[in-house]
Formats: structure tokens, C-alpha cells, sequence
């Protein structure tokens, strides 16, 4: 059996290797030639499946895209072929949350201001959103969510209006797919109007697709007012962000929200799974026995936490700088900022350290134990 696989989906070959010949490709620049004799795919977000790139592979059964966002593949004709698909849902939910949260942090120091008592709204409450919710939740913000669909679906949680939402929160963070019909779509969804909405001093952070923010508009409104705040972490036009946008961007990194080590283990897990449950393989490996024990494994710490402790300890598992840094140096060449993602040293989650405290601190506002284990520490 042939599996062709994208170079830099890790644990491939410990969770295929023995299931058959695994081939490694550029996802990036995949070619209809190159897939034609395969039996599975396995890809990543930047590689288009489509009938330009399978219309030949007729041995195809299997699609895996260790991915959440399935932008990239043209689900309808894979169905039309019989072509079994599987994304990786809720793969890097916790990967993206944290990354929200602790830019959250980095920004709050920056501007030398506190990210306690700020309202938080969240565009988008499913895995990510929800995630970023809960690290927000439990570190005591109040958190507005936007979801009109889950909303319409029954979901028991308090939702409000995009407008709503946008005139109470300080910080705004977008966790939507990209869609481009229907009611709720959100291509564009904030656009030069909804731009012009944003209260003195908003917070934007976006992790989720570039064209959810038309980046044009952004630009132009973001010239023009210097008390909004952007971290951008996804761009209009990758792998070709637009310089003038990465300039005014507080934080910019190469849509790497989700890669977290164990974000990446779970969506090849997940493909793995998918793929075994299909040839009706037993699943004798496991995620936990992928992960390497993190470095600083075990911390013990003394007391309660301040807020700039809690951002020191978050930059163990992510320090933001580095790749902001990393990324204004190389984004203005799709070699540069595919290279960027390549070479990416995946952080760890925050459940990678055992943190325990050798005393509690009596104050009311010190960050304790068990807002600690509520973030995600373990
Ligand atoms: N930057 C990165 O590295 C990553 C980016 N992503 C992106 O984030 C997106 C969201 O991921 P998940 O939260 O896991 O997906 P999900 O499917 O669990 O949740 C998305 C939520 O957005 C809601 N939604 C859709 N249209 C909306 C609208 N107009 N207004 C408000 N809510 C709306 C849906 O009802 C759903 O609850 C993915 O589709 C992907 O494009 C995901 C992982 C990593
Ligand atoms: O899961 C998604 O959706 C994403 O956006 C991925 O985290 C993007 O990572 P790659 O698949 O491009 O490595």
C-alpha cells in the first residue's frame, strides 16, 4: 500500500510505518503525478485537494488532513468518489486556546497595562474558541461569546450578537471557519464597517483564517487608529502576508496558533485512528507514548502567582517574542515563511508541567492552585 505523506506532519512514519510504503512530499507544491499510484493522503492545510490534484489517483480510498479547518479540501468531490475523508477536529484546540491566552499575556505587558478585569469576546465557540474561553474563564475574565449557530443548535451557554459582542468586549479574538455563503458566513466578516465598530483601545487577535478579517480594510483602518491592538497569527493571501500588515500587527506569526507537539501527535492520531477503524485494524499504539517528557517537567513554586509570573511561566511552554521576532525577519518570501513553519520548534501544552505550590498565599487576587490546574497545568 502507498501513503503519501506531507514531510512535516510529524510521527508518520511511528504511527504508518508498518501499515505500508510511506512516501514524503512538499504539501505545498503536490502534484497530480506524484499522487496518482497512492492509496492514502495524508496532508496538511496547505495542500488543495481537489480534482486537479486526485482526478488520476484512482486507487485513492483514503484523504487524512491532520488538520481542524478543511478550507483546503473539496469534500463534495472526494464523496463523489467514494473517497473516504477525515479532518482531525479539535486536534489543536488546546494549542490554539493557549496561544490566545499567553499573547493575551505578552500584550498586557507590553502595553504595561494588566490583562485582569478585561472583557474577552470570542468569535466562534467551538473547539478553539472554547478553549480559549476556558484558560480565559480561569483566570477570572468574563467572556462574551458570538456563536449564532450553536446558538440555533440548542447550545445551553449564554451567547450574544457580533454587535454586542463588539461593544463590551476590550479584546476581541476570532475562532471561526472560513466560509463563503450562507447567513453566518465569514469571509470578510469584519470589514472596513465592522472595523469602524471597534470601541477606543479593542484588542484583535485573530488565530483562526486570514480572509476572516479583510486584511486591506484592516490596514487602512489600523493607520488610522493606533489605539487598536492586533495580534495576527493568520494572514490574507499566505504564504504572502501583506508587509504593510505585519508591520502594524503588535504580535505576527506564521499560522502556527495550533502547533503545539501534542497538537500535532493528536492530529496524526487521529488520521491513524480514522484509518485503522476503516481497515478494521486494531489500534495498538498510543498518543501518550509519542510525547517526549517536557523539560521543565516538574516546577515548584512558591506561593501564589502574580500576573507577570504566570506570563513567565506560560513563556516556558511559548515565548511568543522569539517567533514574532523570527517571523518579521523572514515573511516577505513564500520560502521564508513556509520555511518558518517547517523548522518550527513545536511548543509544549501547558499540561506538559506538573506544578505544584509549596504555599498558598492569602490574598484574593493571587493566582493559586487551582486556577492553575483550571488553565490546564497539570
Ligand atoms: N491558526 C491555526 O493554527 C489554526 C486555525 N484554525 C482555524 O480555526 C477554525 C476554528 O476551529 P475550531 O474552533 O476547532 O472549529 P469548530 O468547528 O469547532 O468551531 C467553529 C465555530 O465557529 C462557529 N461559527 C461559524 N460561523 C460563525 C459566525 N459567522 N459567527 C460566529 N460563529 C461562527 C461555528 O458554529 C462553530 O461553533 C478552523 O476552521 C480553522 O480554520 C484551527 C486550528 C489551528
Ligand atoms: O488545523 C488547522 O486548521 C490549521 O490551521 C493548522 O493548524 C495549520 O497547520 P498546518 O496543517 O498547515 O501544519
Amino acid at each position: 500500500m502507498k501513503i503519501i505523506a506531507d514531510e512535516n506532519m510529524p510521527y508518520v512514519d511511528a504511527l504508518f510505518g508498518d501499515l505500508g510504503e510511506i512516501e514524503y512530499v512538499n504539501g505545498r507544491t503536490l502534484s497530480a503525478v506524484q499522487v496518482q499510484d497512492a492509496d492514502v493522503l495524508l496532508v496538511r492545510s496547505v495542500t488543495k485537494v481537489n480534482a486537479a490534484l486526485i482526478e488520476q489517483a484512482h486507487k485513492l480510498k483514503f484523504v487524512g488532513s491532520a488538520t481542524i479547518g478543511t478550507d483546503h479540501v473539496d469534500v463534495d468531490y472526494l464523496v463523489e468518489r467514494n473517497i473516504f475523508f477525515t479532518n482531525a477536529p479539535g486536534c489543536n484546540a488546546k494549542a490554539v486556546g493557549e496561544y490566545a491566552f499567553i499573547a493575551m499575556l505578552e500584550l498586557a505587558q507590553r502595553l504595561g497595562g494588566s490583562l485582569a478585569g478585561k472583557v474577552v469576546g470570542i468569535v466562534g465557540a467551538g473547539n478553539t474558541g472554547t478553549a480559549a474561553a476556558n484558560c480565559l474563564q480561569a483566570y477570572g475574565l468574563k467572556v462574551l461569546l458570538c456563536d449564532p449557530i450553536k446558538a440555533e443548535q440548542g447550545d445551553t451557554r449564554e451567547f450574544v450578537s457580533l454587535d454586542t459582542l463588539i461593544e463590551h468586549a476590550d479584546i476581541i479574538s476570532l475562532h471561526v471557519p472560513i466560509t463563503k455563503q450562507g447567513e453566518h458566513k465569514t469571509w470578510y466578516l469584519f470589514d472596513d464597517t465592522r472595523l469602524n465598530q471597534l470601541k477606543p483601545n479593542t484588542w484583535l487577535l485573530n488565530c483562526c483564517r486570514g480572509e476572516v478579517i479583510d486584511n486591506r480594510a484592516l490596514i487602512k483602518f489600523k493607520q488610522q487608529r493606533d489605539d487598536i491592538k492586533l495580534v495576527l497569527d493568520v494572514w490574507e493571501g499566505e504564504p504572502n502576508p501583506m508587509a504593510e500588515l505585519v508591520a502594524l500587527a503588535e504580535f505576527a506569526t506564521p499560522h502556527i496558533a495550533g502547533y503545539s507537539l501534542e497538537g500535532k501527535a493528536r492530529g496524526t492520531f487521529i488520521l491513524y485512528q480514522k484509518w485503522c477503524e476503516l481497515l478494521g485494524l486494531p489500534v495498538d499504539k498510543s498518543l501518550a507514548s509519542l510525547l517526549p517528557t517536557f523539560q521543565f517537567n516538574q516546577i515548584v513554586s512558591q506561593g501564589d502567582l502574580t500576573e507577570s509570573q504566570l506570563l513567565k511561566l506560560s513563556r516556558l511552554v511559548y515565548d511568543l517574542r522569539d517567533d514574532d521576532v523570527t517571523f518579521r525577519g523572514c515573511f516577505a518570501t513564500t520560502a521564508g515563511f513556509d520555511l518558518m513553519r517547517k523548522n518550527h520548534t513545536y511548543r509544549r501544552e501547558y499540561s506538559a508541567i506538573s506544578l505544584t505550590q509549596s504555599t498558598q498565599t492569602l490574598s484574593d487576587d493571587g493566582i493559586n492552585q487551582s486556577m492553575l490546574s483550571a488553565l490546564g497545568f497539570n
